[in-house]
């Protein structure tokens, strides 16, 4: 570089060919600018070099030094809590903010309709709705409330048109006060190349100092407010692929309301073995139990049986009665692999039921053939040690045989086996498993100490048939204290078209029990004539229909097409119980036709 002397009012600067070369390199496009500044400004950008050098010095440094305050500050300064995407606590602080009085201040957030958001607050408000509808109108009886069908039908139709609106902070800072602190949320999107991935988000809790109490406290809040919200209802997660993409992870699906459990119309013997064998499982001092004599601390049960006779409803009011979790499993997904399948169970809480539906669908768990072994009830245990002479145990036949599928996508009965019971294997948690075809499953998978309890469903018997009838048509306790309520409450006019005794005293129209007359010195009366009544049509309704040839489902869905007519469900069953039977003797002749085609 030559400062040009000749010309004392503007100090032209003559820059080499070497030093322009630099200058291109450092800042694309220079030779080209400093020509047009020249031509058409009369400024020469060499003149200035200088400055802008110990500008773009000083604004590097400065940056350094504020990344480095930052994270001086961020590391010595401020706590932080992150949160991931895929664990629950997510959700609690989504419906924690959504509850926030501030929140309504926010000028920033994310609108959103979904209906079944990731945060699960939609699961809330629905079973308010549904359960204000209930209160307000009592179904097609039409026994409690003077408002028609189409009037119901209107109103709730034109409130379905308009989707709750959900907001949730936007991605971004926002600060706001927590019992006298000021606290920031952070929520991020993470950028990702997997396709699959749809949110990647993060949330990151912050206050000032370096002690996290306060950030505790709001966890533990919100998670609170969260639990409480669920009250006595019964949770239900899925393995489903978490928002990282390639990992499986716990996801809360739905919360329903527990099943009594006394609506599963099984054996009472069958029934209360089951409850009582969890119970007896979970009480204090069983874990202690079985560690000091050396047991791995879990409970295997296989429910068995035709579709539609209770499996999943008997697990399902089980979970109810004792507030367990329900983590559901398919084996069948062929994204699911053994490193998955590990972390699934690694992150099972102590107490819950893992329940696995339909177990014999899934290909991995089929029988591989004859095991060498004679089959005996009490199976060897994992740590006995190898038989001599390269004798192998029916658990070792499935885990080769599993071998030989290896190449196969998912999970092999290998893998299966050892989350059960392996040496990593979880403590604490019950396995369910249903099956319609349990001559289908791998012995390995039965061996005492995976499953400890077996019980089979059985297509109605009188006995069933009769209690079905009785549980559609019987007035349950809670709907009767639901309706002596709504009558001390004076709130609802008595029916106008609902139940009554026609001139024969038979009675036309029940429905939930609504065949009652709404005059307080006669309820008991007639609740007690009503179920007397019941109970001899229930007689009558189970003489009808054959034992052991349909499943409590088709029973109850024959019910159901004749809700609140319990009469006419005796006088149509014989010709309802004839079109099935036709039904299913066809099916069998298409079966068995195919059966012999494939043969031949
Ligand atoms: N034993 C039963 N007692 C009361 N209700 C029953 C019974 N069996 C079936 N149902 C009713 O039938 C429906 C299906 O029952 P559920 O799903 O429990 O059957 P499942 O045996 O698990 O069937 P699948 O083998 O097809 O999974 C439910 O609505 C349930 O209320």
């Amino acid at each position: 570089m030559a400062v040009n002397q000749s010309d004392p009012s503007s100090t032209r600067v003559t820059l080499s060919q070497s030093d322009t070369a630099i200058l291109e390199a450092l800042v694309p496009g220079y030779t080209f600018i400093s020509r047009i500044f020249l031509s058409y400004l009369h400024i020469d950008l060499a003149a200035y070099l200088q400055y802008f050098i110990a500008l773009a010095l000083f604004s590097i440094c400065m940056r350094y030094v504020s990344e480095y305050l930052t994270q001086f500050f961020e590391t010595y300064l401020i706590s932080t809590a992150e949160v991931r995407l895929d664990d629950e606590i997510f959700n609690y602080i989504m419906y924690w903010w959504s509850r926030q009085p501030h929140t309504k201040h926010t000028n920033r957030f994310l609108a959103g309709v979904r209906t079944n958001g990731y945060w699960s607050d939609d699961e809330d408000s629905d079973h308010e709705e549904s359960d204000s509808e209930d209160d307000e109108w009592e179904g097609v009886n039409g026994s409690t409330t003077a408002e028609s069908f189409d009037d119901y039908w209107m109103r709730v139709i034109n409130r379905d048109k308009y989707k709750k609106l959900r907001f949730t902070p936007a991605q971004g800072r926002h600060y706001f006060w927590y019992q006298g602190r000021l606290l920031m949320l952070d929520r991020r999107y993470e950028q990702t190349t997997a396709r699959w991935v749809l949110n990647n988000e993060k949330l990151y809790l912050s206050c000032l100092g370096r002690d996290p109490s306060i950030l505790h406290k709001l966890l533990a809040d919100a998670q609170q407010k969260f639990v409480e919200r669920d009250g006595g209802r019964t949770i239900i997660y899925r393995g489903q692929r978490g928002s990282s993409g390639s990992t499986f992870s716990w996801n809360r699906c739905m919360s329903r309301p527990p099943r009594p459990l006394d609506t599963v119309i099984l054996d009472d013997t069958q029934k209360q073995g089951f409850l009582g064998d969890i119970e007896n499982y979970l009480e204090k001092g069983t874990a202690a139990w079985y560690a000091e004599h050396g047991i791995p601390y879990r409970r295997g049960y296989l429910l068995s049986g035709p579709p539609g006779t209770g499996k999943s409803s008997l697990c399902f009011a089980v979970a109810g009665k004792l507030g367990l979790k329900i983590y559901l499993l398919n084996l069948s997904s062929r994204a699911l692999d053994e490193d998955n399948l590990y972390s699934l169970f690694s992150e099972l809480p102590r107490r819950c039921i893992l329940l696995v539906e339909d177990v014999d669908t899934s290909e991995i768990t089929h029988s591989r053939g004859p095991s060498i072994f004679p089959q005996s009830a009490n199976s060897k245990d994992d740590d006995s040690p190898p038989k001599p002479g390269g004798n192998s145990s029916p658990d070792d036949t499935g885990k080769k045989n599993s071998k030989e599928k290896a190449e196969q996508p998912g999970i092999t009965l290998s893998s299966l086996l050892n989350v059960l019971d392996g040496v990593a294997a979880s403590e604490g948690r019950i396995l369910v498993m249903t099956t319609n075809h349990p001559e289908k499953l791998d012995d390995a998978l039965l061996r005492a100490g995976r499953i400890d309890m077996q019980i089979e469903f059985r297509l109605a018997i009188s006995e069933d048939i009769e209690k079905l009838y009785k549980s559609i048509y019987s007035v349950s306790k809670e709907e009767r204290t639901r309706q002596s309520s709504r009558r001390e409450n004076g709130s609802r006019p008595p029916s106008q078209n609902g139940s009554a005794k026609n001139a024969n005293g038979s009675i036309e129209k029940i429905g939930n029990g609504h065949a009652e007359e709404h005059k307080p010195n006669s309820v008991q009366g007639r609740r007690h004539e009503l179920q007397t009544r019941i109970e001899s049509l229930a007689k009558d309704f189970a003489s009808l229909v054959p034992s052991g040839e349909f499943s409590p489902a088709e029973i109850q869905g024959y019910l159901l097409k004749h809700k609140g007519h319990p009469e006419r469900a005796i006088r149509e069953v014989a010709e309802w119980v004839k079109e099935e039977k036709e039904k299913k003797r066809a099916k069998k002749e298409a079966e068995a036709k195919l059966t012999n085609k494939n043969k031949s």
